[in-house]
């Protein structure tokens, strides 16, 4: 699914890669699992604070509490990404946006505790090689 999705992109942006280079664009990879106990006092914390993802891609998977939000073309407002049963959540990372000299945008976002329940997400991070260089693709 990460390849379908890293081809696309990279298709839509005119340029044509070898199936070999644009693997190592995501062949890292690295699972994180978060827990976010209950806060007594949700605006006084931060669940996770605003930021964006430094890989190609990010799958994440987050449970039924919500919280997650994500901004929406830089604007003020932070947009909730509603938890949809089975649906997973792909954010395109710093490295894609890099790649593509910003016509995709690695969309800043941040995670809100609740009060009175934990949440759980799964995420997937999809990573380049160390070794690769990444700048804007010709
Ligand atoms: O817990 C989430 O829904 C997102 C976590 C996150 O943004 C991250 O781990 O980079
Ligand atoms: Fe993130």
């Amino acid at each position: 699914m990460v390849r379908d999705i890293v081809e696309v992109l990279i298709e839509n942006l005119g340029v044509k890669l070898e199936e070999s280079r644009i693997e190592v664009l995501y062949s890292m990879k690295q699972i994180q699992l978060n827990y976010y106990p209950p806060c007594p006092n949700p605006d006084l914390t931060v669940g996770v604070g605003r930021h964006s993802d430094i890989g190609a891609i990010t799958v994440l998977l987050q449970d039924d509490i919500g919280g997650l939000y994500a901004k929406h073309n830089n604007d003020e407002e932070w947009l909730e990404i509603p938890p949809i049963p089975g649906a997973l959540v792909i954010f395109i990372g710093d490295t894609i946006e890099i790649l593509s000299n910003g016509k995709y945008k690695s969309a800043e976002h941040r995670v809100r505790t609740t009060s009175t329940k934990s949440r759980v997400s799964v995420a997937l991070f999809y990573f380049p090689k160390p070794t690769e260089k990444i700048g804007p693709l010709e």
